[in-house]
């Protein structure tokens, strides 16, 4: 497992990692979420021995990373798809990797396969597309058979074929008995992967559950109605001892009560509805509102803050993304 203990990183003025306390356990797919500048790479650098923390502690199966004897084949990791030699063909790339690191050649040709490369093995990386990039470096995460995989945002530059076999490929290493580390800003996309998340906002721990756990906690549910009699409709409602929120467009939305039971309650009282609908908020907007606070960068076209209950354009971040106050 990796435990982390009072993780922090500054650079300058800028607190990148701030105190981050969480253990990722083995067994299961554990999601790495937090808007852009949250901290993710910072913290995935430290963990691998790449930065040197402020303060703090990691420990890979209780070892910090510099004392593990073949590191390789204890942790596997994709950080940077583009951290490769240009000239070097696919399987030289892997081939020198293999060797510097005591891993017999013929694992080379057998990640290769895993990752579905082999056609391409003897091609020079510096014509690969970012797909094919994203995939040596899965290749290059597993060439030791390590027990811990981390990746940093995998899916990028990924097709949806693609997006569906890296998504089983972690699943399958998940339920072979490793610890998979997974770092995205899609929470769509982990909704679909993690068992398990934690959620970082400008470097601190704003969430450490499990994605059942998240999806009840931070998703709210309610139902959406609308009526040409509003304001009686908001009477009666709240005759009957039931909150009320204004909506979008004029609807009254009402959280904590069953569809069919306030139907009733309005067809007793003669009011005609236009509209009756029990909503979920997405886990995307679940994570929007929890992170709401913590986003460093907003779309420029947006420049509404996505406050609690306000609906944030769904996929948002990506988009045109400026820093905040410019
Ligand atoms: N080498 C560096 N020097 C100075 N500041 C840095 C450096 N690396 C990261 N930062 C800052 O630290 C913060 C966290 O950055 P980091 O790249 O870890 O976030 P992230 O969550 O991985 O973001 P993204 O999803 O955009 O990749 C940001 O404010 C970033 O500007």
């Amino acid at each position: 497992m990796i435990e982390l203990e009072g993780l922090t990183k500054h650079y300058g003025d800028v607190r990148a990692v701030d105190h981050l306390t969480f253990t990722v356990r083995p067994g299961i797919i554990t999601g790495f979420l937090g808007p852009n500048g949250a901290g993710k790479s910072t913290t995935m650098r430290m963990m691998l021995d790449l930065d040197n923390p402020t303060s703090g502690t990691v420990r890979i199966d209780g070892r910090h990373y510099r004392e593990l004897r073949d590191p390789l084949r204890a942790v596997g990791a994709l950080l940077d798809a583009k951290a490769m030699h240009g000239g070097r063909s696919a399987y030289h790339h892997l081939l020198c990797l293999a060797q510097s690191n005591g891993i017999a050649p013929a694992r080379v040709r057998e990640v290769l396969d895993t990752v579905g490369l082999t056609s391409v093995a003897k091609k020079r990386t510096k014509g690969f597309s970012l797909g094919m990039g994203q995939r040596l470096g899965i290749a290059a995460a597993l060439l030791g058979d390590p027990r811990i995989l981390m990746f940093d945002e995998p899916v990028n530059g990924l097709d949806p074929e693609g997006i569906h076999w890296i998504r089983n490929l972690m699943k399958g290493l998940a339920a072979q008995g490793r610890t998979v580390f997974v770092s995205s800003h899609l929470m769509s996309e982990m909704a679909l992967t993690a068992d398990h998340l934690i959620v970082i906002g400008r470097g601190r721990l704003m969430a450490d559950m499990s994605m059942s756990d998240f999806i009840s906690e931070n998703s709210r549910s309610y139902v959406r109605m609308r009526s040409p009699d509003a304001e009686r409709l908001r009477d009666v409602l709240h005759g009957a001892g039931i909150d009320v929120a204004p909506g979008a467009d004029g609807a009254l939305e009402v959280t904590g009560e069953d569809a069919a039971h306030l139907g009733e309650l309005a067809a007793r009282h003669r009011i005609v509805l236009h509209e009756l609908s029990p909503q979920q908020a997405s886990l995307e907007e679940a994570f929007m509102r929890l992170t709401a606070g913590s986003v460093e960068y907003h779309a420029h076209e947006n420049h509404q803050r996505s406050a609690a209950g306000a609906k944030a354009p769904a996929g948002a971040w990506g988009a045109d993304w400026r820093k905040k106050g410019s």
